[in-house]
């Protein structure tokens, strides 16, 4: 007997969660022997209602929610024995980890294009005791881009990005770092780190160099200077995919490092866009750990 769970986020995006979320199920429903919704009414219920699809052996699991909800899956998920396929319909505001498979928000086409009969293994990352499936940075320049909402994007288009970065850069300041990996390692002044799965986040393409979810690497980039002009500088090689030639930044590839801060100030990390632990940070990838639906017509990033 197969059975796929539906976790629902009624209070993503626009609060068409549970319309959604029936939509997606009467398309299951022709697919699975068995199919359960579970709704969600707070935080960390879409990560227990996860671990409880592993421990009762789901063959496949589906968020309706946004970026958020998908992060919780998958920290319901990782270091699990039994791991059901995720799927992910983008119900949110940003949906920054859906933009990497150009996932459609349109509810029709994305039953359209889901393929069922395909999945791909995906790398993902640990944070001390959290999981993403995406990124960890410190620094204002992500928290511009990806927190740019929605009637901005739509009332100013790409310049609500600049807007907000621009906004953003006076509030800057650096901090004594430690980065020690299993192939480089960093002490110095550093006012951004991104410790990245893939080479995009939102619209930000952190470089043109080949660099996937299944590469079994991280891709870590250190902002070192704190003058706005090399922040404008390295905004300028972000747009155009061209931070590793950027003076101001140091890049390099690896799959385990420590983070530590040397000075006494709290330092708070942002992983997939939510709060994560303050440094010291201890990250590790998981190569290709969960399985993803991703739809017909798009290659993995
Ligand atoms: N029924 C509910 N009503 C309101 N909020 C909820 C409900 N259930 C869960 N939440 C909260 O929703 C948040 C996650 O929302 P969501 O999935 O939209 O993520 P997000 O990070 O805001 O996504 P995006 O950036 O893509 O919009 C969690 O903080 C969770 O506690």
């Amino acid at each position: 007997m197969t059975k796929v769970m539906i976790i629902v986020n009624p209070g993503s995006g626009d609060n068409q969660g549970e319309e959604y979320g029936k939509r997606l199920a009467d398309f299951l429903n022709g697919k699975f022997d068995q199919v359960d919704i579970k709704k969600t009414e707070g935080d960390n219920d879409a990560l227990k209602f996860a671990q409880e699809a592993c421990q009762d052996h789901y063959d496949s699991l589906f968020t309706v929610g946004g970026d958020g909800t998908i992060n919780e899956a998958v920290n319901g998920l990782a270091g699990q024995d039994f791991r059901p396929t995720l799927g992910f319909f983008p119900a949110g505001t940003n949906n920054t980890f859906a933009q990497l498979f150009n996932i459609s928000e349109d509810i029709d086409q994305y039953i359209e294009d889901l393929d069922l009969e395909e999945s791909h293994s995906l790398d993902i990352g640990r944070c001390n005791d959290q999981y993403f499936n995406y990124y960890v940075c410190f620094g204002k320049l992500i928290e511009a881009t990806t927190g740019t909402s929605s009637e901005e994007k739509s009332q100013f288009g790409s310049f609500a990005y600049l807007k907000n970065i621009l906004s953003a850069l006076p509030k800057d300041d650096t901090h004594p770092i430690k980065i020690e990996s299993d192939t480089e390692s960093f002490e110095g002044q550093a006012s951004h780190v991104f410790v990245l799965l893939t080479n995009q986040v939102g619209n930000l393409v952190f470089s043109n160099e080949q660099s996937n979810l299944q590469d079994g690497q991280f891709q870590v980039y250190i902002l070192t200077d704190e003058s706005t002009g090399s922040k404008l500088s390295a905004l300028k090689d972000i747009l155009f995919g061209q931070l590793e030639d950027n003076d101001s930044i140091k890049s390099f590839a690896c799959s385990k490092l420590t983070i530590t801060n040397s000075d006494d100030n709290e330092t708070q990390v942002d992983i997939d866009g939510n709060d994560g632990p303050y440094l010291p940070c201890e990250i590790e990838l998981l190569p290709k750990h969960i399985n993803f639906y991703v739809p017909k017509t798009q290659a993995v990033q």
